[in-house]
C-alpha cells in the first residue's frame, strides 16, 4: 500500500478532479461519509477493524490501560465535531450531517467563525446550517467537554503548515485533556504529515480514516502512536491514477513482499532443491567480548535458510567457540595470535568470502583502535564486485570513518547497510535526532546517494532501494529493544542473499520475517521485556 506525502496527495486530489472530472464535493462526501462510519464503530464500542473498516497489516493497535471496548458508547450524549476552516473541517460537516442521519447525537464546534468556510467546506456548512445540526464557535475554556460522547478531529489536515496556530493549538490541547477519544479526519492535528514528526500540540486519536492513501507521517513514530487504529478509506481517487503517480513509498505488506519486490513470506522450497540451491553465507562476526554476536548472526543465517553458514573469526578465539553450534563451520583466520579482528588480513577474509554466497560482516567485531576505514576498503575491493554483502553494527562504524564512501567503486552485487539510528547518525555526520526527525527521507537520500540498500533500523523500520523506493515495515515489537536481535536480523538478511534474493528484496523479507518472529515468540511470552534475541532465531 503507497503511503502519499502531503504534495502527492494534493497532485492526486488534482488530477482526479480536473483529469477524471470527479467534483471535490463528492470526494469530500466520500471522506466524511467514511469518517461518520469510523465514529459509528467507535460509537458500538468497535474498533475499526471489528467495524469492517480497512485496517491495512501493522495499523490496528491495542487498547491502552484503562480503555475499555464500551468507553466510546455515546449513551445519548453528542460526539463534537472539531472543525478547522480548510478542507478538514469540510470533511467533518459532512460526517456531522451522516452521523445525525443514522441517529447519533452530533454538535459542531467551528475553530474559527463560520464565515471563513470556502468553497466546499463552505457548501457543508450551508447543509448543516439548514439541517438544524448545533453549532458553536470555539471559545477557549467555554466548551462543557464533560457533556461530550467523544471528539471528531477535523480541524487540521494535508494542507497544515508548521505548528498548529491560535485557536487550534488551544483547542488541541483541550482536547486531549478532555480525555474523549478522539477520531481524526485522514491524520490527527498537529502531526506533520510527510515525516511523522509531531509539532506541540499535536492531536492523540484513538483512531484515524485516512483518505485514499495513508500520508507517510502515519508510517512513522511518534506520528504511528499519535493516529491510533487507522483505517484507509476509499474516497473516489482511481486506483490507475495512484499508478501513474510513482509513490516512492510503501507499507510493507505480504503483499507487497510478493508482487512488488518478488520475495514469498511463505518461504516456500522446490521439491528437488539441495543445500547448493539456498546458498552459503560467511558470517563475519564476533570477538573475544562479543562471540555471541557471531553466533546469534550465524545461527540466524542457518534458521532463515540458508544451505550452509560458515563463520570466520580471529583463529585465537577459534577452539574456544567450536562446537558452539553443530550445525555451522567455523573459518579460523591468521589473528598474529592477538585474537582480534584488526590484526586480520582482509585480503584473506576477502579470499574467503569469494568461495561463498554472501558476506554479512560487522556484529560484535569490535572497534578497531585505528584505520578501520582502510581495513574496510581493502576488504571491499578485495571482494568480487558481485558478492552480496550485508554490512552492520562495527563494520558501520568502520564505514562512518570513511570520508569518501561515496567514491568508492560501486559493487554489481547487493550491498546492504543495516544501521540503527545511532549509526545512522554518523554515517550522515548528522546525529539520532535529525536522523529520526525524517527517517524515510533520511533513508532513501543515503541509499540513493551510495547506490545501496540501507535499513534503518527502529520501531517501523524503513528499508530504501537504490533505485528510490522504500517500504517501511509493520511488524514487531518494543520487546526487541535488547541486545543481539540486530545480529539476528542481519543473518536473516545475508542467507536470503545468499538464497539469491535481490538486495531490496532480501532485505525487506529479511526485517519482515525478523519482526514477524519477534512477535510470535512476544505472544509466547508473560511480558515482551523477557524476549531475548535467541527466542527470535528460535520463532524463524
Ligand atoms: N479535493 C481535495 O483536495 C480533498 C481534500 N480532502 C480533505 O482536505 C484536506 C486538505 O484540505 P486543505 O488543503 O483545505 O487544508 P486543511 O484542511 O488541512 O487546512 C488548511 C487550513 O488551515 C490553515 N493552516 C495551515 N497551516 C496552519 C497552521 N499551522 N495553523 C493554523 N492554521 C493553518 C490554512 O490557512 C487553511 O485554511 C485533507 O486533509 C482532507 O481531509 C478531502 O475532502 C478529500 C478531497
Ligand atoms: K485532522
Amino acid at each position: 500500500m503507497y503511503a502519499a506525502t502531503s504534495e502527492e496527495m494534493r497532485r492526486l486530489d488534482a488530477r482526479t478532479i480536473t483529469e477524471i472530472g470527479i467534483p471535490a464535493a463528492i470526494l469530500m462526501e466520500n471522506a466524511g461519509r467514511q469518517l461518520a462510519c469510523a465514529v459509528q464503530c467507535l460509537d458500538r464500542g468497535q474498533s475499526l477493524a471489528e467495524g469492517g473498516m480497512r485496517v491495512p497489516e501493522g495499523f490496528g493497535r491495542g487498547r491502552r490501560p484503562g480503555e475499555s471496548a464500551a468507553d466510546t458508547a455515546s449513551c445519548g450524549r453528542p460526539w463534537a465535531l472539531l472543525v478547522g476552516k480548510g478542507n478538514n473541517g469540510g470533511d467533518g460537516l459532512v460526517a456531522a450531517r451522516h452521523l445525525q442521519e443514522a441517529g447519533i447525537p452530533v454538535c459542531i464546534v467551528y475553530a474559527h467563525s463560520p464565515d471563513t468556510l470556502r468553497g466546499e467546506a463552505a457548501l457543508q456548512r450551508d447543509i448543516a446550517v439548514r439541517l438544524g445540526i448545533p453549532w458553536e464557535v470555539y471559545e477557549p475554556g467555554r466548551l462543557a467537554w464533560k457533556g461530550c460522547a467523544g471528539l471528531v478531529d477535523a480541524l487540521l489536515g494535508t494542507g497544515t503548515k508548521g505548528a498548529p496556530r491560535a485557536p487550534y493549538d488551544a483547542l488541541i490541547r483541550e482536547a486531549n485533556a478532555s480525555g474523549l477519544p478522539i477520531v481524526a479526519a485522514d491524520l490527527p492535528s498537529g502531526l506533520d504529515a510527510d515525516t511523522g514528526e509531531a509539532y506541540a500540540p499535536c492531536i492523540a486519536a484513538r483512531a484515524t480514516v485516512a483518505f485514499a492513501l495513508p500520508q507517510r507521517g502515519l508510517l512513522q513514530h511518534p506520528g504511528a502512536a499519535l493516529a491510533g487504529e487507522v483505517a484507509v478509506a476509499p474516497i473516489g481517487i482511481p486506483g490507475a491514477l495512484v499508478e501513474d503517480e510513482r509513490i516512492p513509498v510503501q507499507a510493507l505488506t505480504a503483499e507487497v513482499l510478493r508482487q512488488s519486490l518478488g520475495a514469498d513470506p511463505e518461504h516456500a522450497r522446490a521439491s528437488d532443491s539441495h543445500k547448493g540451491t539456498y546458498g552459503h553465507v560467511l558470517a563475519a562476526a564476533g570477538s573475544a567480548a562479543m562471540s555471541g554476536a557471531g553466533l546469534l548472526c550465524s545461527t540466524a543465517a542457518l534458521r532463515a535458510g540458508a544451505g550452509l553458514v560458515t563463520w570466520a573469526v580471529p583463529e585465537t578465539l577459534a577452539p574456544a567457540l567450536a562446537g558452539l553450534r553443530p550445525e555451522l563451520m567455523l573459518a579460523p583466520l591468521p589473528d598474529g595470535g592477538r585474537g582480534d579482528w584488526a590484526q586480520v588480513d582482509p585480503v584473506a577474509l576477502a579470499e574467503l568470502a569469494g568461495q561463498r554466497d554472501a558476506l554479512v560482516l560487522g556484529p560484535g567485531l569490535g572497534r578497531f583502535p585505528q584505520g578501520d576505514a582502510a581495513w574496510l576498503r581493502r576488504l571491499w575491493e578485495a571482494l568480487p564486485a558481485e558478492l552480496p554483502l550485508v554490512l552492520d553494527a562495527d563494520a558501520l562504524g568502520a564505514l562512518a570513518e570513511a570520508d569518501d564512501f561515496a567514491q568508492w567503486p560501486r559493487r554489481s552485487g547487493a550491498v546492504v547497510l543495516t544501521p540503527h539510528p545511532g549509526e545512522m547518525g554518523r554515517l550522515t555526520r548528522t546525529g539520532t535526532a535529525e536522523v529520526q526527525r525524517d527517517r524515510i527521507a533520511c533513508a532513501m537520500r543515503y541509499a540513493r546517494d551510495h547506490a545501496v540498500t540501507l535499513v534503518l533500523k527502529g520501531a517501523r523500520t524503513v528499508i530504501a532501494a537504490p533505485g528510490g523506493r522504500a517500504y517501511v515495515n509493520p511488524t514487531g515489537n518494543p520487546g526487541m529493544a535488547t541486545g543481539g536481535t540486530g545480529d539476528v536480523l542481519s543473518g536473516i538478511v545475508a542467507a536470503l542473499l545468499a538464497g539469491g534474493l535481490e538486495g531490496p528484496a532480501a532485505a525487506a523479507l529479511g526485517v519482515y520475517l525478523h519482526g514477524a518472529a519477534g512477535d510470535r515468540a512476544a505472544a509466547r511470552r508473560r511480558t515482551p521485556g523477557s524476549l531475548i534475541a535467541s527466542d527470535v532465531i528460535e520463532a524463524l
